[in-house]
């Protein structure tokens, strides 16, 4: 069987090593570019850091998308804004493989013209992966990882084919797990990242110097979510629970926790520490930091084009898509203070 991962940067090549890894017998290619795609190339591994240590992985490897031929299954795991380039150049190439999307942000638009419903799996992962150096994936934070059909369809059957498949990796806390309303799921993951990117903004600990810090939580991540959730009841989005931490809902119960004087030491004595020696490092400060384009308009933009939709505002979003692209103009690794980022919301909201 030949399984192939189109983009593998810290994502997709992270999920192929683990499962070269862990099943052999399967044909895993990844299709690769850049820096990292040449030490790849170079070494014929990927070098992989996580809870089991270090690991080297031998891969096949190629620099062409249209080497996906033959594929059972296609992992996609470019930037979202990257998919209808990689599905046009891997063009015919896909034939009849199972396309499957590990990507953040709402791109489904993007694998119309390309894919059929019956053979797409959209996919939403909790897990944090980063590139550390050209060759070298690593991973910050377990989780699960769930997929379910593209939208309009039903049938959860291709992705408990993808299921079957990505259960062959045996790492304690990865999970994998079919979802019937992988839509709520999606938007439920979309609004984490439309806190998370606010905080990258000022390169700042989502846990540590954002969300504990009381006025970016209150100014910043109160106003977020509160836009979010307006906007997904104003358009029907209903979202759907994520199983494990990564959940809107339990991040919003850590920021009520937040508020209570007692309860609010207690927490962050307990968690602190832990996200002190082990940050999240959201992939749009991943892309800020080495100076590409983010996805940005895909996750708090897709918030503003969905306000739209419904004749409503969403300028808390908004303001949140200005200052990344204000960042994207700047020298790689150029980022505002935090109070810059307080101070840009508090306006909005004050007015
Ligand atoms: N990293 C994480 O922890 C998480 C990421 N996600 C999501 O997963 C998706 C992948 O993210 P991530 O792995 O971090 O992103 P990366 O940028 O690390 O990986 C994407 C890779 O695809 C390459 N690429 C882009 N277009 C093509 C193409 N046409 N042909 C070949 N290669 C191509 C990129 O090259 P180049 O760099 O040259 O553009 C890059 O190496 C995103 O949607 C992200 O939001 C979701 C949860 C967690
Ligand atoms: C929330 C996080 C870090 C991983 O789940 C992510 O989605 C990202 O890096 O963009």
């Amino acid at each position: 069987m030949k399984v192939s991962f189109l983009g593998a940067g810290a994502i997709g090549s992270m999920f192929a090593a683990l499962l070269k890894h862990y099943a052999p017998d399967l044909d895993v290619l990844v299709v690769v570019r850049g820096a990292h795609g040449q030490a790849i190339s170079e070494s014929g591994e990927i070098r992989t850091l996580g809870p089991w240590g270090t690991r080297s992985v031998p891969i096949a490897w190629s620099f062409d998308p249209a080497d996906v031929a033959g594929s059972d299954f296609v992992f996609v795991t470019v930037k979202s804004q990257g998919t209808a380039e990689a599905l046009q150049q891997a063009g015919d190439a896909i034939g009849d493989a199972v396309v499957v999307s590990i990507q953040n942000g709402i791109n489904d638009q993007a694998y119309a013209n390309h894919v059929a419903p019956e053979r797409l799996v959209m996919g939403m992962t909790t897990t944090n992966m980063a590139v550390r150096e050209p060759g070298t994936v690593s991973m910050q934070l377990d989780g699960c990882t769930l997929f379910g059909p593209p939208i309009g369809l039903n049938s959860i059957a291709a992705a408990e084919k993808v299921v079957e498949l990505l259960n062959r990796i045996h790492v304690p806390g990865l999970e994998f797990l079919p979802h019937s309303n992988i839509l709520g799921i999606r938007y439920n993951k979309l609004t984490i990242n439309a806190l998370g990117y606010a905080s990258c903004l000022s390169a700042s600990n989502f846990m540590t110097e954002a969300l504990f810090h009381r006025p970016w939580r209150r100014v910043v991540g109160r106003a977020i979510v509160d836009e979010c959730k307006r906007v997904y009841s104003a358009v029907g989005i209903q979202i759907a629970r994520i199983p494990g931490r990564s959940d809107l809902s339990r991040l919003e119960n850590l920021m009520l926790a937040l508020e209570l004087p007692i309860l609010d030491k207690v927490v962050q004595l307990g968690l602190r520490g832990k996200f002190e020696r082990s940050p999240i490092v959201f992939s749009l400060y991943q892309d800020l930091e080495r100076g590409k384009p983010t996805e940005v308009e895909h996750i708090n933009g897709q918030v503003v084009r969905l306000a739209e939709s419904a004749g409503i505002h969403a300028p808390v979003n908004r303001e949140i898509v200005s200052m990344t692209h204000e960042l994207e103009q700047q020298a790689a690794a150029t980022f505002y203070a935090r109070q810059d980022v307080i101070d840009r919301i508090s306006k909005l909201t004050a007015s």
